[in-house]
């Protein structure tokens, strides 16, 4: 009988050279360079030029990059009234996707080795334009172009907010952007790769991709994992929420666990590290990060001897929050970076490994039937 893998554990659909991850020693590594050293050393676009083209870049390979990536923040009008025409109490993930697929009928060119890595630029300075767009179209703003400047992410900032943010605030977003850039072939990931073995153009994957990101267990845990800490709302409170909810409900805890991971994640330490920064700045925030902690050791001290410790997805929202941004967003904040990753996999799928991926699922129904006519069948 053939060999069913639920879930496709442990089942190989690509070469990467891209990310390299060690789930039982919590490491990771874009392009062979430790997260910590990108997070501490580089910025999202010199990431996204190791992804797309290999190597960290030059100066000039930089500045060229960023000029690429200013020149393509701009949307077509139709996209930005779309985003604005959806009611504001719409879900963040379903409006990008939405926007997506509007981005798709207009630029859903076909591959060419030439110009891919150029669409996957635009692509992504799109996406920030986008994410930023569903926030204040969600907020009952006006829509924003993001302005050119020295980074990717001041950027962003500045576009969703209207202001100028500060350079602690553009570290924390540009690390966030890093941490969530990639990560091999999760779900997200996977559904861009079947869209592009199709030949499917690249929004299209994007679409495909923001879809299964959405859910709960994955993208969707970042928020899950803060509505915990919102849910709890004082730290002294902390236990016996566990008790009750985690211990005699048995729900999962949200934001802990994974399916490569069986040690710490080594993204939830970094953004561990900047939620106890940025967290200061507010007694709020200050307040969610004590709870987040209370809760880690809670759930550390009922899960590790499973295996399931803390993913990237529990200390990101208190990052988040302590930006400014709703919960609503956390998980389009997590697309906003991911999308260099599916389009990096795809590219790297469809250029030099490309074949339709067409899994076959195996019968247990019956063999075969007589049809009865309706009129006979009692
Ligand atoms: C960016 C990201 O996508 S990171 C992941 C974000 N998702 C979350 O944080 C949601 C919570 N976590 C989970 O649901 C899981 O850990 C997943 C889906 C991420 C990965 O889990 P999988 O490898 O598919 O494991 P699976 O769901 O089969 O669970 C295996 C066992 O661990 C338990 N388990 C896994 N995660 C958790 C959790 N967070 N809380 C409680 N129990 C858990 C399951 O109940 C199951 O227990 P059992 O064997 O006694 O039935
Ligand atoms: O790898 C996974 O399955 C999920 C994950 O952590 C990510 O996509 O960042």
């Amino acid at each position: 009988m053939s060999q069913i893998s639920r879930g496709l554990e442990n089942v190989f659909i690509k070469t990467t050279a891209l990310t390299y991850i060690d789930g039982d020693n919590g490491i990771l590594r874009y392009g062979g360079f430790d997260i910590d050293d990108l997070v501490e050393h580089t910025s999202f676009e010199e990431v996204i030029h190791l992804m797309l083209y290999g190597d960290l870049p030059t100066k000039v390979q930089l500045q060229r990059l960023k000029t690429s990536l200013n020149e393509a923040y701009e949307i077509p009008q139709q996209v930005i009234d779309t985003i604005y025409s959806l009611p504001r109490e719409s879900d963040a993930i379903g409006m990008m996707e939405t926007a997506f697929s509007a981005l798709s009928s207009i630029y859903g060119e076909m591959w060419n080795k030439n110009t891919n890595k150029e669409t996957a630029i635009k692509l992504i300075a799109k996406a920030s334009t986008v994410t930023a767009n569903v926030l204040r179209a969600k907020e009952g703003k006006k829509p924003v172009i993001p302005e050119s400047s020295d980074s990717f992410a001041r950027s962003f900032l500045s576009a969703s907010f209207a202001r100028t943010p500060t350079n602690d605030e553009v570290k924390a977003m540009d690390a966030a952007l890093i941490l969530y850039a990639d990560h091999e072939v999760p779900a997200s990931t996977t559904a861009a790769l079947v869209t592009s073995s199709t030949l499917s153009d690249m929004y299209s994957c994007v679409v495909a991709a923001l879809a299964a990101l959405k859910g709960p267990l994955h993208g969707g845990a970042a928020e899950e994992a803060f509505k915990q800490f919102l849910e709890i709302g004082e730290p002294e409170r902390t236990e016996e929420w566990f008790k009750k909810k985690i211990l005699e409900e048995k729900s999962r805890l949200m934001g802990f666990g994974h399916r490569v991971y069986k040690t710490y994640d080594p993204r939830a330490k970094i953004f561990k590290r900047y939620a106890q920064k940025l967290s200061e700045r507010s007694n709020e925030a200050r307040k969610y990060f004590e709870i987040a902690l209370k809760v880690e050791e809670l759930g550390i001290e009922k899960f590790a001897e499973k295996h399931i410790y803390p993913n990237t997805d529990f200390f990101s929202g208190v990052v988040f929050y302590s930006l400014g941004f709703p919960v609503y967003m956390f998980t389009s904040l997590f697309a906003l970076s991911r999308t260099l990753g599916w389009t990096a996999h795809v590219i790297e799928y469809v250029e030099d490994q490309h074949r339709l991926i067409r899994p076959r699922a195996l019968y247990i129904g019956p063999l075969k039937r007589e049809v009865i006519p309706i009129e006979l069948r009692g």
